[in-house]
């Protein structure tokens, strides 16, 4: 946690000014049992009317300036718990931002959502308090024994013996409860990924009906959440009944001891009544105090998962930023003897990969599920780096790009269509951000998606809600693939991108990439053979291994991989015929 404490920067002043502001409370507080004693042994003592009014003016202007005091550490607290939970949530969601999909793959969205909003809540928390109760209540423990001593020695005995037996109690309970705080988080975690997937997998969960297992899964999670959560509530319930018994036994011996001390006249009722007091200030000090420590506990776990985040640094190095400046070549995309493992997996995803992609090839990537199709072509944008081999883009390694460079040279469609909120040309300036409407309806129109977007009210600006959930699959994969190409890409990589489209559109849209997109190199991935026999080359993935490299005809001649794909989707005329 003390690490996370560099968020506070610019916030200093707030947070030296909140803890001397309760201070200065907790002084006026340490004085009301004194007024009070005054009330009972003067005024009342002296039935002296005025002076009890003026001690009692002497109370309410105490408890007022207690109260601004009060409220002034409140708020500058709050500002410096604000900023520093804004500080952080910034450096954090920046820190996410450079994740690469093989740390992104590792943690999960679940967590990573969990963490940047309860968890830095925790932290804010944590420090809201501490700059409020961390020195505040010892202080008034401290000042209360201190008076209590000022009052009488032999009665401050007590506080010596009370002061330590409630901080013992305290101590025991929060000792048990602590290991059961640390659970609650994880529960959070698990509960929060079930809500994720649920609710982004609503319309499968339905047509499942899976509605009954997914509440059961999520009842359970959350039942047990709750038990746990009862669990450290029944210890913590403890807390006050157990204190409270040690501080009445504690003034029953003040008022015992209190009442023989005033019968030999060495001290006063009022100041056996200012000793109660002190007595009960002592123990809801410590009690804030324990929830102080539980808060800190709870923000110390949250600042350690926080932390975890920090220190999971991005795997994927830019290695030089200098913008490359390769020589227009012949050879586009080349694999050279590639191999690539994700990380915790036992065996290779691919295995031993070469081919070359020329210029303003399309190269159509088959092969059963799972054989690594998206594996592949997510290494050309450098998604993942490659333990062996060597990947080139215009004869330039690809880690030698900057990112921006070789993500504007590759435009990805990507197998689930996302979208984001906001309008349609907002989302197609994702490809490009100074895109000119032309150039938007010239990717819409070779995506085949002008027609549907001019048939929306509003046209380019007409709305698009969170995932892109008011359009259709298909009507979603084409402005996916118009947004790849609105940036004009040298290289296209569309992964199974038109598996929503029905053949007619399919074709159109290959057939308007092909004419429309001169010069650019395209990857197809798809799982329908019809989708890709035109590429100019098609490699056959099996198993992770590239088992074929050619056309179509060159295929069906020498894989049978191929030629068992092609024939369990067409039949034995449509796959010969040229
Ligand atoms: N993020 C990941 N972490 C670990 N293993 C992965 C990950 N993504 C894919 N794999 C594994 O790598 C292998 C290749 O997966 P890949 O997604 O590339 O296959 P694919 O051919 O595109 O399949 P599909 O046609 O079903 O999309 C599979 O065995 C898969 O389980």
């Amino acid at each position: 946690m003390r690490r996370l404490l560099i968020y506070l920067k610019g916030y200093y002043r707030e947070a030296v000014l909140a803890p001397l502001f309760k201070m200065l409370e907790a002084s006026f507080e340490l004085a009301v049992p004194l007024v009070m004693a005054n009330i009972i042994d003067v005024g009342i003592g002296n039935q002296d009317e005025s002076y009890i009014w003026k001690m009692c003016a002497v109370m309410i202007l105490l408890g007022v300036v207690g109260l601004l005091c009060s409220v002034t550490a409140q708020y500058f607290s709050a500002r410096a718990a604000m900023g520093f939970s804004t500080a952080l949530r910034h450096s954090l969601f920046s820190h996410i931002q450079t994740f690469s999909y093989r740390e992104l793959d590792l943690l999960g969205t679940p967590t990573l959502i969990t963490r940047i909003t309860n968890d830095v809540n925790q932290a804010q928390t944590g420090v809201n308090l501490v700059l409020r109760l961390f020195l505040r209540s010892p202080f008034i423990v401290v000042g209360a024994v201190i008076m209590a001593f000022t009052i009488d020695v032999k009665i401050a005995l007590i506080f010596v013996i009370a002061v330590p037996l409630i901080s013992l109690v305290i101590y025991l309970i929060m000792r048990l409860t602590f290991p059961i705080y640390k659970k609650v988080q994880s529960y959070l975690d698990r509960i929060s990924r079930i809500t994720r997937e649920n609710h982004v997998g609503a319309r499968v969960v339905r047509a499942f009906c899976r509605q009954k297992e997914e509440s059961s899964d999520f009842m359970q999670t959350n039942d047990l959440y709750t038990k746990i959560q009862i669990a450290a509530g029944k210890i913590s319930a403890l807390l006050n009944p157990a204190t409270y018994v040690i501080m009445n036994l504690a003034i029953v011996a003040i008022l015992w001891s209190g009442s023989a001390q005033v019968d030999a006249g060495r001290i006063t009722q009022g100041e056996v009544v200012a000793l109660v007091n002190y007595m009960t200030q002592i123990l809801v000090a410590l009690l804030a105090l324990a929830n102080l420590i539980v808060a800190v506990t709870k923000a110390t776990a949250s600042g350690a998962r926080l932390n975890e985040i920090f220190d999971t640094q991005t795997t994927l190095i830019e290695k030089e930023s200098q913008e490359q400046h390769p020589k227009a070549s012949e050879n586009r995309v080349v694999f050279e003897k590639v191999t690539f493992t994700y990380a915790g997996a036992g065996a290779p995803a691919l295995e031993d990969i070469s081919f070359v992609a020329k210029s303003g090839e399309t190269i159509g990537i088959i092969g059963g599920t799972g054989s690594g199709k998206t594996t592949l072509i997510h290494l050309i944008p450098r998604f993942y780096d490659i333990q062996k081999g060597e990947i080139l883009v215009d004869k330039i390694p690809v880690d030698r790009y900057p990112f921006w460079q070789l993500r504007e040279k590759v435009g990805m469609v990507p197998q689930h269509a996302v979208l984001f909120k906001g309008t349609v040309r907002e989302n197609m300036r994702w490809g490009k951000s100074d895109a000119t409407d032309e150039e938007i309806w010239e990717a819409l129109k070779i995506a085949q998606a002008k027609e549907f977007v001019e048939n929306r009210p509003g046209g380019l600006d007409s709305q698009i809600s969170q995932g892109g959930a008011n359009l259709s699959g298909g009507q979603r994969q084409r402005l996916t693939i118009a947004r790849a190409l609105v940036g004009q890409p040298e290289i296209l990589i569309m992964d199974d991108s038109a598996s929503a489209l029905d053949f007619a559109t399919d074709a159109a849209l290959r057939q308007a990439i092909k004419e429309k997109t001169k010069g650019m190199t395209v990857f197809l991935v798809s799982q329908r053979a019809a989708s890709i026999r035109q590429a100019d080359r098609i490699l056959v993935l099996d198993d992770g291994r590239l088992v074929g490299s050619g056309t179509h005809l060159e295929l069906l001649e020498n894989c049978p991989v191929y030629e068992e794909i092609c024939l369990s989707q067409l039949s034995e005329q449509e796959v010969r015929r040229v």
